[in-house]
């Protein structure tokens, strides 16, 4: 699914009207009317009192719609107008008079005095801006964005939480609205996927409006947010003549004393994502831990307790370097030799990346498409800090182009980013916030490649069935009781859920209301 910036979405929307001849004030209908279905489904008329606040712009506009539906259904709803400026819309002009027509007319909010009472067990819907936020609420909008907040009442976002900016940080963290949920138009937005905004954005999804496919294709949007639809197609079946030989050989290098289960991990992942051989290489204390863990792998020793030589005779299709490694002086001197004369695909993870961190001239002697895993700890000491998420996303994005490597940045939405291109995840949950989950990861990632997979969708698919175990195993399990291991017990059934169709049920029928204007 394309993520598209404000200026994009603006193109879209102008572009819809006027080659699939459809009037904006129909669009805006539509649009609306599938948020009040939403509502409406879940309440199914009860008699909580609903407040809808409406800015004066087609966000508003959206309110107004909602508002008259609410109305018409016999909801407990008040309406009100922020009047922030005069520049009304003529969509929103034309609504408000629909509105007035059933006899309703909505209070005109224009100061502090104006705010009407909002218990915590009523329901906001906000429609004060949207799309078309040009700077920072201030005055009489942003205390009512703050008076709401602070009533801690349910909050259903139209479109964006109100002063949330699509692609640009929130300077002013007083001034924009927390919602509960926000029911956001044809595209996620980039920032409802970033760290700095968990205040403001909870749970969302997104209203498909018909904007024209093809014109966002055209517009070729840089940001992806992957989900099962754009997994489908990297996924490569399996060749009925194939042998172990068709799926590479995985060399993983990593551990050292007291740290062998990194390694141990990796290596099993590698092996159970489907590369046809894995090899690892680890010090001579993990030999036996190894050897009986992962009776599949074969193993290839260093010295006693870190890795020193790197002298490995496996002929490997890609090597993943990094897990419990550690990053200890004769370790770091082997490294750096190890990676001036590597010409294999690499991954690279953990101290591995700290290694490069403390050396950056070796970042030139990493092959096209090197894939690095960081953390964010590990991300900064690579690319140095950052003021916001959004200058995070230009850092990497720039480090990307200047070492022509793909960074997965792991995280609640783990973002992997290639050159321009941003590739968001989907699936996951803080079940993975536990130990050795990032080892799982590497290995998945080197078992993809070690397959045949270019290596940014080995990084795009290892990423989502890394989070898919974990969706998947929320079903059974709780978050705590969910381990690196559970990853890989959970794996199958990630892969096979790739092709199992999901019935969206609840979408079918709320366009079967909205065909029905029930
Ligand atoms: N995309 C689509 O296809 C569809 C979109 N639809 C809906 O349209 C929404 C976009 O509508 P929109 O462009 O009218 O913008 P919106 O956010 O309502 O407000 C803009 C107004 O606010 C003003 N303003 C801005 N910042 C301000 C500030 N800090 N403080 C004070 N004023 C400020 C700004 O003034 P200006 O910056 O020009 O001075 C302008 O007057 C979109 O989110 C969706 O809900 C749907 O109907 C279906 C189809
Ligand atoms: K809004």
């Amino acid at each position: 699914m394309f993520i598209l910036n404000s200026k994009q979405i603006s193109e879209a929307d102008k572009a819809t009207i006027s080659i699939n001849n459809i009037s904006s004030i129909d669009l805006m209908e539509h649009a609306a009317t599938q948020c009040f279905n939403w509502l409406h489904s879940r309440l199914q008329g009860q008699g909580i009192k609903i407040h809808v606040f409406c800015g004066i712009g087609n966000n508003g506009g959206d309110g107004l719609v909602i508002a008259r539906h609410l109305y018409q259904h016999g909801y407990n709803v008040s309406c009100y107008i922020v009047n922030f400026s005069d520049k009304r819309t003529d969509e929103f002009l034309i609504n408000y008079n629909r509105l007035k027509e059933l006899g309703e007319w909505p209070p005109i909010i224009k100061s502090e005095k104006d705010f009407p009472k909002v218990a915590f067990e009523d329901i906001v819907i906000d429609a004060i801006f949207g799309n078309g936020l040009t700077r920072e609420p201030e005055g009489f909008t942003k205390k009512l964005i703050q008076y709401i907040n602070h009533t801690r009442v349910f909050t259903l976002a139209i479109d964006f939480p109100s002063g949330l900016f699509s692609d640009e940080s929130v300077i002013d963290t007083g001034a924009v609205i927390k919602a509960g949920h926000t029911l956001t138009f044809q595209t996620p937005k980039l920032a409802f996927l970033l760290p700095e905004n968990k205040d403001f954005v909870n749970t969302w999804e997104v209203i498909d409006i018909g904007l024209d496919e093809n014109f966002i294709k055209n517009l070729n949007p840089k940001s992806h947010y992957i989900t099962k639809n754009e997994i489908i197609p990297i996924y490569k079946s399996r060749n009925k003549w194939s042998h172990k030989g068709t799926y590479g050989h995985s060399l993983i290098i990593g551990g050292s004393f007291g740290k062998i289960g990194a390694v141990t991990l990796a290596t099993r992942a590698a092996l159970k994502i489907g590369s046809g051989l894995v090899s690892a290489y680890l010090p001579k204390c993990g030999y036996n831990i190894l050897q009986i863990s992962v009776p599949e792998a074969m193993v290839e020793v260093d010295n006693d307790a870190a890795l020193e030589y790197y002298n490995f005779k496996t002929k490997a299709t890609i090597i993943g370097i990094g897990p419990g490694m550690g990053t200890v002086e004769k370790t770091a001197l082997g490294f750096e030799l190890f990676i001036k004369e590597n010409k294999l695909p690499l991954v690279i993870d953990a101290d591995a990346i700290n290694l490069l961190s403390i050396n950056k001239s070796l970042l030139k002697y990493l092959p096209k498409n090197t894939v690095l895993t960081p953390h964010p700890k590990e991300l900064e000491r690579l690319i140095g800090s950052w003021k916001n998420d959004f200058e995070k996303l230009e850092k990497i994005t720039d480090f990307s182009k200047d070492h022509n490597v793909i960074v997965v940045l792991k995280g609640a939405h783990t973002i992997i980013i290639n050159e321009d291109n941003k590739y968001i995840n989907s699936t996951g949950n803080p079940a993975l916030a536990t130990a050795g989950s990032g080892d799982v990861l590497t290995g998945l990632i080197t078992g993809l490649i070690a397959q045949g997979y270019e290596p940014i969708n080995a990084a795009i698919l290892g990423v989502y069935l890394h989070g898919k175990t974990a969706d998947l195993a929320l079903q059974e399990t709780s978050y705590e009781t969910f381990t690196a291991s559970s990853i890989l017990d959970y794996l199958s059934d990630a892969i096979l859920d790739i092709f199992k169709q999901d019935m969206d049920q609840e979408k079918i029928e709320d366009d079967e209301e909205v065909e029905d204007g029930n």
